[in-house]
């Protein structure tokens, strides 16, 4: 019956949308079919073909933009089903800033079976409860506790990488390294446990990400997978995904498990303890993220043990893929650019103490690097939102689009804009120094406004980290180009098939 009524529901959509959309920006027939009952559902490239997607949604945006000017929505259709595409920053502000049209489209549904209804899906009161209660655990003084836990495991990384060294390994596949580093990191900070980087569990969690994401990308390039959860897990990918979601649900129920019986065994100071930790930002011990979570459940009851595990997916997840696209991709750039690694350890040289928090802030020419990276190699390149309430306000103007529309939000698209970087495709750190001032909207790797990444701090704070103590510490040779490196594009971005680099003492 429900599925009956998603049906009818989607079919009303479509009409309206189309109904709507009448004089609106589509895209010429000549780029991308109009036909008026499937769209262009046989143009759109095989999601298998790792790393054409981007490309090709790129060039389309980029003649559309050509043809059409930069203030408006674009619309192309999939299948039946039209997207809303908006590439410049008036239609990107008024949308990112708005208090009411916060919600993410239907495709975040299909994560659903796998990150359940938690703080990156949900909407309205749930989203805005869930946020509160996990802001408090980004605050600055718990920041710098989990500043302590990452210096411990980049340290041991640094010993392992050298030893590997002196057995006579040259060459290293960075993804791979830093995934398992970023995991490491997120399973300390966030849950508390140290992760064997040979456990076969770990490594399945890893692998098993990687099948996910290509699962989901195959499923939202293919609305005949769209309908319901109900049904897609009759088809072959569906039943594909179902064992992938077993496995990683698997994985992070063990650890969630041991974090419980620890904290069922903390006495009524230690409880008290982190009360006022979280309350007042202060730390007195190196408090796991989790710990927050079990805190408002047992003590506050104020998240349900679904959340627990929701949530704990959701950072799992969020806090680990994104962090190691970016350290791989910033590592990359900085050794291939002679002069840009001169200025890195040239900075380095000059403030690198005993690797205290403080010591970050002075990274000044290390952050540009990494924003520039975000800007050229934004790791989640693509999100979405569902319209509530048209027309939306920026400060050029109103911006009119349908009321039910589905929008993508292409920050990998606007990064490149020449209006907004002067040579954009180039690798430039020196252009964050300048003081001209830049549209707020123009650069949103972390999105921007009430649905921004809660975690870009904690990311920050990670990566200064492990580029500063692995750039200081060894000598790279990267074996290709950037330019040369095909981008896949499965949710997060990432160098395919890999990215090699020698690395020596
Ligand atoms: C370079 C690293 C990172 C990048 C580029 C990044 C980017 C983003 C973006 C673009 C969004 C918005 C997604 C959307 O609207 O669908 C987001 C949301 C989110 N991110 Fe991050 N992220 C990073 C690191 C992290 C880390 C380290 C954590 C956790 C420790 C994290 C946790 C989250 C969460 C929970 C949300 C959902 C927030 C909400 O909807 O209220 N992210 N991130």
């Amino acid at each position: 019956m429900q599925a009956k009524m998603g049906k009818v529901k989607f079919i009303f959509f479509i009409i309206e949308i189309k109904k709507d959309m009448r004089g609106a920006t589509l895209t010429d027939p000549d780029l991308f079919p109009n036909h008026w009952l499937i769209g262009g559902l046989f143009d759109a490239p095989d999601p298998n073909e790792i790393g054409i997607f981007r490309t090709w949604e790129m060039r389309i945006l980029n003649q559309m933009q050509k043809r059409h000017g930069e203030i408006g929505p674009i619309y192309i259709f999939l299948g039946l089903t039209p997207f809303t595409f908006f590439h410049e920053t008036p239609c990107l502000e008024s949308l990112l800033r708005s208090q009411v049209n916060r919600e993410k489209n239907f495709g975040y549904g299909f994560l659903k079976p796998w990150l359940g209804d938690g703080i990156l899906i949900s909407a309205g009161k749930k989203w805005q409860h869930r946020r509160r209660n996990l802001n408090s655990a980004f605050h600055f003084n718990i920041l710098n506790s989990y500043f302590i836990m990452m210096r411990e495991i980049v340290d041991e990384y640094k010993v392992s990488l050298s030893k590997r060294i002196k057995a006579g390994i040259k060459d290293f596949e960075f993804h791979d390294e830093f995934n398992k580093l970023s995991l490491q990191i997120i399973n300390y900070t966030a849950m508390g446990s140290k992760l064997d980087y040979n456990d076969p569990l770990a490594e399945t969690y890893r692998k098993d990400v990687d099948r996910i994401k290509r699962s989901l990308r195959v499923r939202a390039n293919n609305p005949l997978l769209w309908f319901e959860n109900l049904f897609f897990k009759l088809t072959p990918e569906g039943r594909k995904q179902l064992k992938i979601i077993k496995r990683l649900h698997k994985f992070t129920d063990a650890i969630l498990d041991t974090r419980v019986k620890m904290f069922k065994n903390l006495n009524k100071e230690e409880i008290q303890e982190i009360k006022e930790s979280y309350e007042a930002g202060k730390i007195k011990r190196s408090l796991p993220f989790l710990d927050n979570l079990l805190y408002s459940h047992f003590e506050q009851k104020e998240i349900d043990w679904e959340g627990v595990k929701e949530e704990m997916e959701v950072f799992m997840f969020a806090g680990h893929d994104t962090t190691t696209a970016t350290s791989v991709f910033g590592l990359q750039f900085i050794t291939e650019n002679e002069e840009v690694l001169a200025k890195v350890l040239k900075e380095q040289d000059e403030i690198y103490g005993d690797s205290e928090m403080d010591d970050l802030k002075s990274m000044i020419y290390l952050e540009q690097c990494i924003k520039e990276t975000l800007r050229l190699r934004a790791p989640v390149r693509e999100y979405f939102r569902q319209i509530d309430q048209s027309p939306l306000q920026s400060s050029e103007g109103e911006i009119h689009i349908s009321s039910k529309a589905s929008v993508s939000i292409i920050a990998d698209f606007i990064h490149h804009s020449e209006k907004h970087f002067e040579n954009a495709f180039k690798f430039d750190p020196s252009r964050w120094a300048s003081e001209k001032r830049r549209h707020p909207y123009a650069f949103i790797p972390f999105s921007a406004g009430p649905r921004n990444c809660i975690g870009q701090k904690f990311a920050m704070i990670e990566l200064k980290l492990v580029l500063a103590t692995i750039l200081r510490n060894f000598k790279f040779q990267p074996k290709a180009k950037s330019e040369q490196m095909v981008i896949a594009s499965d949710f997060i971005s990432s160098p395919w098939p890999g990215c090699w680099i020698s690395v020596s003492q």
